[in-house]
């Protein structure tokens, strides 16, 4: 779940990429990158880091130019290398510049296919780089004066090839900049528009977070297999490029990975989190009529809007019982097990009066591999507390995922292969309460009942784009869980950088 967003607009675009990375910065921590198109001549600054560490004023000043793209990453695919930061550039045809949220599962066949019959050389592991030279490829075939229509032809075949869950953003050098979403619309990506004096510009991004804070209107999601077109007059050009689209977007983001006040495929993220809050509630009430809970203690950030939520129906104090270090990023979408555990603890710590001699009730939107709510229960413990109950505004998260969120191995997961009762008693709970999927579930279609259904594999096992097997799982799990990354030391810069950018060496 890295966040992308590109502009179009009549004058600079550099300062309202980096505003809008820098909201988007929850998508992905691990490295950024701005690619800005001028006068045909592409110019690019990425690196490993945080938005705010990635950019100097003397990148910013060279990201000239009226169009470009940005990526914040969380690698799904390959290793931590800067040279597998994104945006992506191939310079045939015309120049085409890439920054992708998602993660292709058939990327090991297409690099082949690449090779072989394309002629075209993938130099990383990533599955962006192979994303973005199939579409590059395919805007080959068609010849030198692109049109909408080629565009719009080339982005068929792209859905035809590629497998998996992705959104992108891609920019033609001498022509405009591209939009697309997969044809099972897994990962989320808006565009908005906004009126200057020299005329209509519009934006493209991950999250509409990422629109307000750059001054654009929400326009509308882009359909599964949509593809959107802004030539270089400025005129939008969209298409469905794909035979039969389903709009499945990914339950995940509602869970967690989506900032509360962005909107995605019509649904308010932070309603959405209330209801689970509420359905949360009302499962407790009925399970546990005659509960003595005291209080209820959100773990900050992402569990607040529904923990406060389930206190409000359920009739409980809600108490702010652990203070979050507001200089610590997200720990679960950190690198490695270690620092991640490290992490929980320099994040949040308790208040003890909140905790002394009462029956508290924690609560967070999802179990993931445990390591926070271990660290928390035993928190909680030490600061005094009778008895600690944990609810999760999410079920029982018990496999992998494969459309863009790193987590590639089932026994990672605490709640793989266990019970409810087993997963309390692990992690040290008195009582544990999940939620029910089907709550989950209509805690989001109730704000938009057209989406057709949400892709919830990591709670059912379920993968929506069919193609899943037991030996892909097996091949991902080889490559990507903590052990194999320990094992290649993957967060060296091993990898060879390829750069455009004189600067990278002074960075
Ligand atoms: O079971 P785990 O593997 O620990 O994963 C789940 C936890 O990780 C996330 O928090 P995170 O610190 O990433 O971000 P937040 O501040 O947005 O809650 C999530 O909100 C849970 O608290
Ligand atoms: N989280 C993501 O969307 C990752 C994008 C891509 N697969 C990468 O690893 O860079
Ligand atoms: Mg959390």
């Amino acid at each position: 779940m890295c966040g992308i967003a590109g502009i179009m607009a009549h004058g600079p675009v550099n300062q309202m990429l980096f505003d809008s990375l820098t909201v988007l910065q929850h998508r992905g921590q691990d490295a950024a990158g701005i690619m800005t198109c001028d006068q045909g001549r592409f110019f690019l600054r990425k690196s490993n880091g945080l938005v705010r560490d990635v950019f100097r004023t003397r990148h910013m000043k060279r990201l000239s130019g009226n169009m470009g793209i940005g990526h914040v990453r969380y690698p799904t695919a390959g290793s931590s290398s800067e040279a597998e930061s994104q945006p992506f550039y191939v310079n045939s045809p015309y120049g085409v510049a890439l920054a992708h949220n998602g993660n292709l599962t058939n990327s090991e066949s297409l690099t082949e296919e690449l090779f072989r019959t394309d002629l075209r050389h993938i130099n990383t592991n990533s599955d962006s780089e192979v994303l973005l030279n199939i579409f590059a490829n395919e805007l080959g075939k068609l010849g030198m004066s692109l049109s909408a229509e080629d565009v719009f032809a080339a982005i068929s075949r792209v859905y035809q090839r590629c497998e998996g869950g992705y959104v992108a953003v891609a920019m033609i050098s001498g022509y405009g900049m591209v939009g697309f979403r997969d044809p099972n619309g897994i990962r989320p990506i808006v565009y908005g528009k906004r009126e200057t004096p020299a005329g209509r510009e519009y934006m493209i991004a991950s999250e509409s977070v990422a629109l307000d804070v750059a001054g654009f209107e929400l326009v509308r999601d882009l359909q599964p297999g949509e593809a959107i077109y802004i030539d270089h007059q400025g005129e939008l050009h969209s298409q469905i490029c794909a035979p039969e689209p389903r709009l499945t977007p990914c339950i995940f983001e509602h869970v967690y990975l989506a900032r509360p006040d962005s909107i995605m495929d019509g649904i308010n993220i932070y309603h959405a989190r209330m209801q689970m809050g509420q359905k949360l509630a009302e499962k407790i009430k009925r399970v546990m009529p005659e509960h003595d809970i005291d209080v209820v203690i959100p773990i900050p950030d992402t569990s607040r809007t529904s923990a406060l939520e389930l206190a409000q129906h359920l009739g409980v104090t809600y108490r702010e019982g652990f203070i979050k270090n507001r200089y610590i990023g997200r720990t679960f979408i950190m690198p490695g097990q270690t620092l991640r555990k490290k992490s929980v603890r320099q994040k949040l710590n308790a208040i003890s009066m909140e905790f002394k001699d009462k029956t508290v009730l924690l609560v967070d939107d999802s179990i993931v591999r445990g390591t926070t709510c271990n660290e928390i229960i035993q928190m909680a413990r030490d600061a005094g507390a009778k008895k600690v109950y944990f609810a999760s505004a999410a079920p029982a998260v018990r496999y992998p995922n494969v459309y863009g969120i790193d987590m590639p191995a089932a026994h990672e997961l605490i709640a793989h292969g266990r019970t409810e009762d087993e997963v309390g008693e692990l992690i040290g709970a008195d009582w544990l309460v999940y939620q029910d999927i089907d709550d989950l579930v209509a805690a989001c279609k109730e704000l938009n009942p057209k989406v057709d259904g949400f892709d919830c594999s990591v709670f059912d096992g379920h993968y929506v784009t069919g193609g899943i097997d037991a030996a892909y799982l097996a091949r991902l799990e080889n490559q990507r869980s903590d052990a194999a990354k320990n094992g290649n030391n993957t967060d060296d810069n091993s990898a060879i950088d390829l750069h455009n950018d004189s600067s990278a060496e002074e960075a």
